[in-house]
């Protein structure tokens, strides 16, 4: 679990040898106590040099180790020890340095990092903090404000930004290693006393804490070497981006040459620029474009991303399964629309996968990967597979309209209109940035196919009820003045420019809704920031329950996963349904019954049963929830 070797005679070498990440198992740890212990007590040896096997220091607590009880040495007395140690001791990065890994490079005297390695105290996304020194150590190593960024984004930070930080004392090109150990001769003739970060913190920095605020399997049987995208839109070329700089070749489809020119100018600026960016030449060769089907004749794996609309989806996956192999996998990249209604069309329903990119795809993390009744496991397997090499965080999910994400931002988004309508300010306008981002017309063409909106709907129907229940219809009206968001350079805010991001409050939103209310009667009334998390969070992580109970999600934490890494939700607070348990699910579901008696008219704020069951087990903590689910998706 550690190496201990003396090298250059004097200096002492501990590796870290846990991989993948040489992560600090209790092995490791009691390997590193031991190892400490020797090199102390040696006389033969002067300085102390701690390095990680594989190109990789440390990635910090084991996370196999989460499930268990706590065995082995506690960490933070062996920091402090090695830090209290007198002779000096040298942290050579390589890779990364993350959480206790970090954390342990902090108890160093020195720390020397390879110019690729990466560095960042992550536990604030796991929902803990940095607790064995991070906390202490880093504000007085690089002041408050620099360390509390680091602490409460979990933001990883380059060798080169950490070196300007002053976290770092040299970045290196060479073996981190072999720089550390000649470094740490030349350490030791120096004083040790102003090295050890955990020295007092000056009068002033406390000061200035007082008013600052708080802002991851080869492919079974199906080696990709193939893989291809019809249609060059936004999805398509991001997924196009992905899969090439992974090095996956890809055949990408056009419908006509114009748009082919298009989406091949702008795909190879996107790897070109994304190439320059890491620091490597972009994979430009890799790359096919045409406008013919035919061209996929011998791939392994298509990735349809075509439109929105089922009719087109449908026409694509005929023809795919005409010029297609018998035994080539069929992706669809779909937001919500039903994998299997699409498996049925192809000669192949059992080859046929949902895979959800998020926009930008080849920025966004997050990877739905959509198990239709019919996907066969070698099928989902190769779709997580694949998305593993392209580097996302996938979940596999039921199939159902919007999945597991943007099933739940239904209920969400439709409390967000229904304050709009209640209320008039002190509404967290979070959930209207997000849908002028993605555009508005998405949700519209969705409400109008479900036949909620639009022409389909009797006249005789009252504006503000559809299919039995409350409806609100200012989107539609929003939509319906070709205010579709960013891309129309309006939407629920203006902006400077079609595209354009800065978003600024539109007086003429506030005058549709002044003359709306005013048609419907409806008296504006004050609501407290109380109601408006409740009634979003806790109607969105109700949606979280009964996708649980349908069997489409296979574990609350999955969920979670979704919303960190697709929906932006706070990492702090670890996601819906954690921040459910966290908030206590018997004052959800109070306040659930509370909300769904004041509006019996929205069905998504009646507690779903297995709130109530959960509740009534006595509230169990989110990782025993799956015990007392009953449906679960034989694929997930
Ligand atoms: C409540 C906890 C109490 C436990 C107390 C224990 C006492 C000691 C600890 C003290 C406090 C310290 C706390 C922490 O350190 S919390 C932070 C933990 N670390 C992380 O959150 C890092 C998570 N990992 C990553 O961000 C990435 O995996 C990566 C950047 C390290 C590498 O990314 P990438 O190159 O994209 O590869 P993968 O993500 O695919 O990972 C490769 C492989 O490595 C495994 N792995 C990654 N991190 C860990 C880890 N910390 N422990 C064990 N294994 C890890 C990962 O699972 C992959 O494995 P594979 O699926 O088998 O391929």
């Amino acid at each position: 679990m550690a190496r201990y070797e003396l090298v250059k005679r004097s200096v002492a070498l501990i590796t870290l040898t846990n991989p993948p990440v040489n992560a600090l198992s209790s092995a490791v740890r009691h390997a590193i106590a031991k190892s400490m212990e020797c090199a102390l007590s040696d006389p033969k040896v002067t300085a102390v040099v701690i390095c990680g096997e594989n190109g990789s220091f440390c990635g910090g607590a084991d996370i196999r180790e989460f499930a268990g009880p706590l065995k082995g040495p506690p960490l933070v007395p062996l920091l402090d020890a090695i830090e209290a140690g007198e002779k000096p001791v040298v942290a050579a990065i390589e890779g990364v340095a993350l959480g206790g890994g970090f954390e342990l490079a902090l108890v160093c005297h020195y720390r020397i990092a390879h110019s690729k390695a990466r560095l960042g105290l992550p536990e604030v996304t796991l929902g803990i903090l940095p607790a064995a020194g991070g906390t202490q150590r880093l504000p007085r190593l690089i002041g408050i404000s620099a360390a509390l960024e680091l602490i409460t984004t979990g933001r990883h930070i380059s060798a080169q930004e950490a070196l300007k930080l002053g976290i770092v004392d040299q970045v290196t090109e060479q073996n981190a290693c072999e720089v550390a150990v000649e470094f740490a001769l030349r350490a030791v003739a120096k004083p040790l006393l102003s090295r050890r970060v955990s020295m007092p913190c000056k009068p002033r920095e406390i000061r200035s804490a007082a008013v600052m605020g708080i802002k991851r399997e080869c492919l079974h049987g199906h080696e990709q070497d193939l893989g291809m995208v019809p249609s060059l839109g936004t999805m398509g070329r991001g997924i196009a981006v992905c899969l090439a700089r992974v090095g996956i070749s890809v055949i990408a489809v056009e419908s006509e040459n114009k748009l082919l020119e298009t989406g091949r100018q702008m795909v190879i600026g996107m790897l070109e620029r994304d190439a320059k960016r890491r620091g490597v030449s972009a994979s430009l060769n890799l790359l096919k474009f045409t406008i013919s089907l035919q061209d996929l004749k011998d791939v392994n794996l298509v990735i349809e991303a075509v439109f929105e609309d089922m009719a087109l989806k449908k026409r694509v996956f005929q023809e795919l399964s005409k010029v297609c192999r018998p035994a080539t996998l069929f992706c669809t990249n779909t937001s919500g629309l039903d994998v299997d209604a699409l498996a049925g069309v192809t000669d192949r329903p059992h080859l046929v996968v949902g895979m959800h990119f998020f926009s930008p795809a080849h920025v966004m993390k997050l990877l739905e990967v959509v198990c239709g009744p019919r996907s066969s496991s070698e099928t989902i397997a190769t779709a997580m597979s694949l998305g593993k090499r392209m580097g996302k965080v996938r979940v596999a999910v039921g199939n159902c309209p919007g999945f597991v994400g943007n099933r739940m931002l239904k209920p969400y988004i439709d409390q967000a209109t229904f304050l709009l309508e209640e209320g008039d300010f002190g509404f967290a306008m979070g959930v209207f940035r997000m849908s002028d981002l993605a555009g508005l017309d998405v949700g519209w063409r969705v409400w109008k196919e479900s036949g909620l909106t639009g022409s389909d709907v009797d006249p005789e129907n009252p504006p503000r009820r559809r299919q039995g229940r409350r409806y609100c219809p200012i989107p539609d009206m929003v939509c319906e003045k070709g205010r579709f968001g960013q891309k129309t350079g309006r939407g629920w805010y203006m902006y400077d420019k079609r595209g354009g991001t800065n978003a600024k409050p539109d007086p003429l939103i506030q005058i549709l809704l002044e003359t709306y209310r005013s048609k419907y009667g409806i008296q504006p009334h004050n609501i407290s920031n109380q109601e408006i998390i409740e009634r979003c969070l806790f109607a969105l992580a109700n949606e979280g329950f009964r996708i649980l109970e349908d069997g489409i999600a296979a574990r609350p934490e999955d969920i979670d996963v979704i919303y960190l890494f697709g929906y932006g939700f706070p990492r702090h607070r670890g996601g819906p349904m954690f921040y459910a348990s966290m908030v206590g699910l018997e004052r959800v579901l109070e306040r659930l019954e509370h909300y769904h008696q004041a509006h019996p008219d929205v069905p998504h704020l009646k507690p779903s049963p297995l709130l109530k069951k959960l509740v009534a087990c006595g509230s169990p903590p989110v990782q025993k929830w799956r015990e007392h689910i009953k449906t679960m998706h034989s694929h997930l």
